[in-house]
């Protein structure tokens, strides 16, 4: 006589701690492992009481405890025993609240009990598998006709719950089970993964984060948890079936929303695969995604009205989601027939050479987006990065292939105004904003090398720098160089030197200073003047009066130093005093009349101990004295020209 056992197909799944098949719980016999939970093993077995197959599920939070002796469940250490024992709480609460309901689209609850230091719960055997499971396995994002289907069934499964008082908490697509054939199911409500997490005080533990709207996180005053908070549960799940990624976590979304509008997606959607979404059901959805409560459909019936679903439910019992999805359905192990307009695209999958086998390119939002542009040069991108019309930090890169070289060009196919651009267009747009980029980011780090490194640029230099031997402007521009570098501001250099003839900076001629007036010539506006020596002429409130010795004494005492330092400070020294020279005609600041020694301020802080320097300077150059002396017009240029490079 053969046993009226079925075999248990699915026998391959093994755990560790799992029940062996054959295994007596009551009067189930159990046939095999279906599916392992964070928080639950669910085997097939065979009610002998009723004659048929069931599924039954055993709490086992694994991080908390294992099998012991026997069918004997025990925690790992006597520390689990509180999340424990509230995981086993709310386990058996779920059970009893789910046994209360009654819906197709709504896991039933058979009986539940406790034994063993655990307890399990009896459901009916659903064949099929998780959506998660099924979208991996679909060429394209569903169509919107099907995914009316499924979402008719949930919506009618929440409302039998919400009506109950009862909120599911734990929509997501590995708990949206689709049968062969019948009404897609919600399995568990995750009570005991709540009831541990709440223990341990884990948000990760409780939540599913890129499901769970931000109310679930923890209730303000203005934020409940409602019908509104399952909604946006369920339509975050159609947003990870369209994107084939799941929207980011709503505590992400509320310091900065970068997920990418559900409009947008829809409309990548379209032009990726020709699979269109109409307005209310976008547009509804995009409504219950809502980062606030208040701005979701409060109710399933709110949502539903607003997108116009009509459930049928007799329809519904024959859903056969994989026959409705036809050719987007590709079999696992199948070779699927060739897709119109997606041949070209295939996804970068890990593993094994893509291709065009493989599943639809992802829409793959990713976050933060600056990290993700900044991080991939373009000629490494694998994905095509579709631009939102609305800002440029919205972008959605499909995760599409390059890699497989279409056999021939495609037509250019002219674009009608307002359309998503092609992925051809796509991918310059990618590889201009990349170059531009890295062309930036390699500047900032130019920036922060110079800053970092140049002796000159930075304030310990600037304390570094000994005081200026010479008595005044003149004596400067005669007298020995000074030891060490020479001061790097514009008021030396841009005192009037001519810009052709540097004659009195023997030494000054540095590739940098022959080489830069010809670069920083781009800089110059046509009136004749630069930016820089505008805004540095317009800072520096001093009285004007002409003067080319001050320059020259500063290119020939930085070029005359001998340093390294010095002489690429007197580059550019003369550098900017070529460049202030030809483009600011006007007169320079020098000292009032009144005394060289005074009138230049040389000795200003002179006997100031090095490091004392600059708080002298500050200090000294505040006297109204001093204010106009060119010891202070260089300090204060010397302020402002680092102030400007640093900002
Ligand atoms: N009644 C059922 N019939 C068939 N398979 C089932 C049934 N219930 C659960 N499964 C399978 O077992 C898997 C794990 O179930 P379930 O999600 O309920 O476990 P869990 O421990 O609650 O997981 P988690 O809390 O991490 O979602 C499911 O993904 C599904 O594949």
């Amino acid at each position: 006589m053969t046993s009226p056992v079925p075999d248990a197909s699915p026998a391959a799944l093994t755990h560790v701690d799992a029940l062996a098949v054959g295994e007596r719980l009551a009067e189930f016999e159990i046939t095999g492992l279906l599916g392992v939970g964070g928080f639950g093993l669910v085997y097939q077995a065979f009610d002998h009481s009723l004659h048929r197959p069931v599924a039954i599920k055993e709490y086992m939070p694994s991080a908390l405890a294992g099998r012991a002796e026997g069918q004997r469940v025990a925690t790992r250490s006597s520390a689990d025993g509180p999340a424990y024992e509230s995981g086993l709480r709310g386990f058996l609460s779920e059970a009893r609240l789910l046994a209360r309901f009654d819906h197709p689209s709504l896991v039933k609850v058979f009986r539940f009990w406790e034994a063993n230091g655990t307890a399990y719960m009896v459901m009916p055997l659903y064949q099929g598998m998780t959506l998660k499971q099924a979208r991996q396995q679909m060429r394209s994002p569903p169509p919107e006709a099907w995914l009316r289907q499924v979402l008719g069934g949930v919506l009618g499964a929440l409302s039998v719950l919400h009506e109950g008082d009862t909120l599911h908490r734990d929509v997501s697509p590995d708990n949206l089970f689709l049968q062969d054939l019948g009404p897609p199911v919600l399995l568990d409500l995750g009570a005991a993964r709540r009831a541990v997490g709440e223990q341990t005080q884990k948000h990760t533990a409780i939540l599913k984060v890129n499901y769970a709207p931000i109310e679930q996180y923890a209730e303000a005053e203005d934020m409940h948890p409602g019908p509104w908070s399952d909604l946006y549960s369920l339509a975050a799940v159609v947003y990870d079936c369209l994107c084939n990624k799941p929207a980011p976590p709503a505590t992400f979304r509320i310091i900065k929303d970068r997920m990418l509008p559900l409009a947008e997606v829809a409309r990548v959607v379209e032009a990726e695969f020709g699979q269109s979404y109409s307005a209310p059901f976008v547009a509804s959805l995009s409504q219950a995604l809502a980062i606030r409560p208040e701005q979701r459909p409060a109710s399933t019936q709110a949502l539903a009205e607003a997108m116009g679903l009509s459930v049928d439910l007799a329809r519904l019992s024959r859903f056969d989601w994989r026959a409705e999805l036809g050719d987007l359905w590709q079999a696992p192990g199948s070779a699927p027939p060739p897709q119109p307009g997606s041949t070209d695209v295939t996804t970068v999958l890990p593993g094994p050479a893509p291709s065009p086998t493989t599943p639809e390119p992802d829409l793959d939002f990713t976050w933060p987006q600056a990290l993700s542009v900044d991080a991939r040069p373009p000629a490494a991108v694998s994905a095509t990065r579709v631009e939102a019309p609305s800002t440029a930090a919205r972008t959605v890169p499909l995760a599409a292939a390059e890699v497989a070289a279409p056999a021939a060009v495609p037509p250019v196919v002219p674009r009608a105004a307002g359309a998503p651009p092609s992925a051809d267009a796509l991918h310059w747009r990618q590889t201009v904003i990349g170059v531009v980029l890295l062309s930036l980011l390699g500047a900032g780090l130019g920036w922060w090398w110079q800053v970092s490194h140049d002796p000159d640029a930075g304030v310990i230099t600037e304390l570094a720098e000994p005081a200026a031997p010479a008595a005044s402007a003149g004596a400067a521009a005669a007298s020995p160089p000074a030891p060490g570098p020479a001061q790097p501001t514009e008021g030396q250099a841009g005192a009037g030197a001519p810009t052709a003839a540097p004659t009195s900076a023997p030494v000054a001629e540095s590739p940098r200073a022959g080489s830069s007036p010809a670069a920083r010539s781009t800089a110059v506006t046509p009136g004749g003047a630069s930016d820089s020596s505008q805004r540095k002429a317009a800072a520096a409130a001093v009285p004007p009066a002409a003067t080319g010795a001050a320059a020259t004494g500063a290119a020939s005492r930085g070029a005359a130093s001998g340093s390294a330092a010095g002489a690429r400070t007197a580059g550019r020294d003369e550098g900017r005093g070529a460049e202030a020279a030809s483009n600011r005609p006007g007169p320079e600041p020098v000292a009032p009349a009144g005394g060289a020694a005074s009138g230049s301020g040389a000795a200003l802080c002179a006997d100031s101990h090095v490091l004392a320097k600059t708080m002298c300077m500050h200090q000294a150059c505040a006297r109204p004295e001093n204010t106009a002396t060119k010891a202070c017009v260089d300090y204060r240029r010397g302020l402002q020209e680092r102030s400007e490079r640093l900002f």
